[in-house]
C-alpha cells in the first residue's frame, strides 16, 4: 500500500482520488490504490500491422514521473510573432557535449551507470542486443562508438529492424521521453540515404520547432560524422534565402517553412524516400500543425516511407496517425507506462498566486545544482518573471516564440553550454529539447488546454517534465499549485498517469531542500526510487 502526503486546499468542497481535501495546512495521508501499480507492471507492446504481437517489456514498480505539451495553430513554430500575451507551443535543441558517456554529469553529484540500466529488464533502456546485431554500415557504427552509444535502447532495438526491412513499411513508434527515439530514426535515415548524392534530398524530418529541427540536424551530423559526403540542412524560418534551393541528403525542417520551400520549388522532393515526423502526435493534431503536415505529405512521392515518433499518442491522434501512415508497424506504450522513473515528481502548495514568485526565488539555489527549465503559460509572464528575478539578483534567461530566430538559437546554445543555467520558457521548449544537465523542471503554471484552459494538458505535462531525467539520469519536477483549479488539474494529471506526487511545503525549506537533494544526489535512476517519506 502506498501513501501520499497531500497538501490541502483553502477552497472547499472538492476531492480527488489521489488527494483529499482536508483542513487548510493540515496534511492528510491518503492511501493510493495498488491498482495503478499493477497496471504499470504490464506494458509496452508492439503491434505489428496484421498480427498484434504483444511484448511485455516493463514492470514499472513505482511511479515517479512526468508529461507534456500542446500546440497552437497554423504558424511554423510560433516564432516571430511578438505578441506579449501569446502562449507558445513546443520545441528543443541540440546539446553540446552531452549524452551517452556513462552519463556522468559534470555539474553536480549525479552518476548513472548506463550499463546497469540497460541490463534492467524493466527499463525502457533495456535491450537484448548490441548495435552490432543491427547490421548497420561500419561508418555508422563508428559514429555510435564516437558518441559512446554502447547498446541500443529498447525503442532503438525494436524499431530499427522494422524500419529498415524491405520493402519499406511505415512505422508509428512511441517511447518515453529521453529514451533515444531521435537516435532510432536517425539511424534509419542514415541507413537509407545514398551518400553518393549529397545534394539530393532523400530524407525529410519534420519537427515542431526550430530548436528541435536544429537539434535533430546535430544528432544526424554526430552519428553520421564518419559518413563521407553527408550533408544535412535545416529548413527553418530565415535560413534558406529566397530563390535558392535547399541541398542536402537529409533535410530537417518545420512544416510551414518546408511547405513554402516546396511550393516555391526551392526544395526538390522527387527523390525523397523517407518522411519522419518527430513529436508526431502534436504535429498531426488538427489543433496544431496537422494541416501543414498533411499538405506537405500531399506534395511528396506517394510511396514514401513514413515514420512517426513521439512519447505520447493520445487516442484521438492515434486514429488519425494510422490514416496518415497506413499499414504501419506500431510500438505503443500503455498509459501507465508513460512516465520516466528517474524523474521524481513533486508539487508545491503555494499559499496564493502572488507567492508563487517568492517560492520560485527560494528554489533558485536548488535550481542551479544542475540546470533548470521553468515553464510558464505566456510569453508575457516569462518576460516579467525574468525581469523580476534579475532585479532580485538571480541569473536567469527567457526564451519564447516572440524572439527572433537567431536570438532563440543563441539563448539555447548558452543554456546547452551551461553559460546560463536557469531558463524560463513557454511550451515552445516543452518537447524534445535534450540538455542532459537539466536536473529540475518547474511547472510554474500547470499546463492547460481547451477553451478557457478548461482541462489539464496531460501530454504537455509529460513532455515538459521529460526535459530532465534523460536517458537514465535523475531529475526533479516541481509543479506549483495555488488554487482549486490548479490543484484539481494536477490531481487529474496524477491520476491520468498513475503518478505518486511528492508534496513540498513552502513553510519548511529544510525539508524541501532535503527531498530535492536526496533525488539529485542519488547514485542513479533506480526503478524503485522514491523518497522514504512516501514509501509503503
Ligand atoms: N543507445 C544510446 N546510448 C547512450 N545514449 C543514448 C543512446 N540513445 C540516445 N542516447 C542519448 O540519450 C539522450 C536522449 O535521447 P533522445 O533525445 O533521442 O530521446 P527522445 O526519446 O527522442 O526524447 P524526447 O521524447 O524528449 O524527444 C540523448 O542525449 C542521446 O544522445
Amino acid at each position: 500500500m502506498f501513501r501520499l502526503e497531500t497538501p490541502v486546499y483553502p477552497a472547499e468542497g472538492y476531492s480527488s482520488r489521489l488527494w483529499t481535501r482536508t483542513q487548510k495546512q493540515q496534511p492528510v495521508t491518503v492511501e493510493i490504490r495498488p491498482h495503478f501499480r499493477d497496471i504499470q507492471s504490464q506494458a509496452y507492446f508492439i503491434v505489428l500491422t496484421s498480427i498484434a504481437t504483444f511484448v511485455t517489456m516493463a514492470s514499472l514498480a513505482s511511479r515517479i514521473t512526468n508529461p507534456a505539451d500542446q500546440q497552437p495553430s497554423q504558424t511554423d513554430d510560433a516564432a516571430n510573432t511578438p505578441v506579449a500575451t501569446a502562449t507558445d507551443s513546443l520545441a528543443p535543441p541540440q546539446e553540446e557535449g552531452s549524452n551517452s558517456q556513462g552519463l556522468v554529469e559534470s555539474h553536480y553529484d549525479v552518476e548513472v551507470k548506463l550499463s546497469d540500466l540497460q541490463n534492467d529488464t524493466h527499463s525502457p533502456l533495456y535491450s537484448v542486443s548490441n548495435f552490432e546485431d543491427l547490421n548497420l554500415p561500419q561508418e555508422i557504427m563508428n559514429g555510435l562508438l564516437a558518441m559512446n552509444y554502447r547498446k541500443p535502447s529498447k525503442i532503438q532495438e525494436k524499431a530499427l529492424p522494422l524500419m529498415l526491412a524491405d520493402p519499406p513499411q511505415n512505422m508509428i513508434a512511441q517511447s518515453q521521453s529521453g529514451t533515444g527515439k531521435t537516435g532510432a530514426f536517425v539511424l534509419a535515415v542514415l541507413s537509407r540515404i545514398d551518400l553518393s548524392k549529397p545534394d539530393q534530398p532523400q530524407a525529410l524530418i519534420l519537427a515542431p520547432s526550430r530548436e528541435l529541427a536544429r537539434q535533430i540536424q546535430g544528432v544526424i551530423q554526430s552519428i553520421g560524422q564518419f559518413c563521407t559526403n553527408l550533408r544535412v540542412e535545416v529548413a527553418i524560418p530565415g535560413i534558406v534565402p529566397r530563390g535558392q534551393g535547399i541541398k542536402g541528403s537529409a533535410i530537417v525542417g518545420t512544416p510551414g517553412t518546408v511547405m513554402d520551400l516546396i511550393r516555391r520549388r526551392q526544395f526538390d522532393v522527387s527523390q525523397l524516400k523517407l518522411l519522419v515526423i518527430d513529436e508526431a502526435d502534436n504535429m498531426l493534431d488538427q489543433q496544431g500543425l496537422g494541416d501543414q503536415c498533411v499538405r506537405v505529405k500531399k506534395m511528396l512521392p506517394p510511396n514514401i516511407q513514413i515514420l512517426l515518433f513521439s512519447a505520447t499518442f493520445p487516442d484521438h491522434v492515434m486514429t488519425y496517425a494510422e490514416r496518415f501512415a497506413p499499414n504501419a508497424h506500431q510500438m505503443k506504450l500503455r498509459q501507465q507506462e508513460l512516465t520516466v522513473k528517474g524523474i521524481s515528481q513533486m508539487y508545491m502548495d503555494c499559499p496564493d498566486q502572488n507567492q508563487k514568485y517568492d517560492v520560485l526565488c527560494k528554489l533558485y539555489g536548488l535550481m542551479t545544482i544542475g540546470s533548470s527549465v521553468i515553464f510558464v503559460k505566456t510569453r508575457e509572464s516569462a518576460n516579467i518573471i525574468q525581469q523580476r528575478m534579475e532585479a532580485d539578483g538571480h541569473k536567469v534567461s527567457a526564451l519564447h516564440g516572440a524572439y527572433e530566430g537567431v536570438n532563440r538559437d543563441a539563448l539555447l546554445d548558452d543554456f546547452r553550454s551551461g553559460r546560463s543555467k536557469v531558463l524560463i520558457t513557454t511550451n515552445v521548449l516543452a518537447r524534445g529539447i535534450d540538455v542532459s544537465s537539466v536536473s529540475m523542471v518547474i511547472n510554474y503554471d500547470i499546463p492547460m488546454k481547451g477553451r478557457g484552459d478548461s482541462e489539464p494538458d496531460y501530454e504537455t505535462y509529460l513532455h515538459r517534465i521529460g526535459r530532465t531525467g534523460r536517458f537514465g539520469r535523475v531529475g526533479v519536477s516541481i509543479s506549483f499549485v495555488y488554487d482549486k483549479k490548479s490543484y484539481d488539474a494536477l490531481s487529474q494529471i496524477a491520476e491520468h498517469f498513475g503518478i505518486d506526487l511528492i508534496q513540498l511545503s513552502p513553510d519548511d525549506w529544510d525539508e524541501t531542500e532535503q527531498k530535492v537533494k536526496e533525488v539529485l544526489k542519488s547514485a542513479r535512476a533506480k526503478p524503485e526510487y522514491a523518497p522514504a517519506s512516501i514509501k509503503a
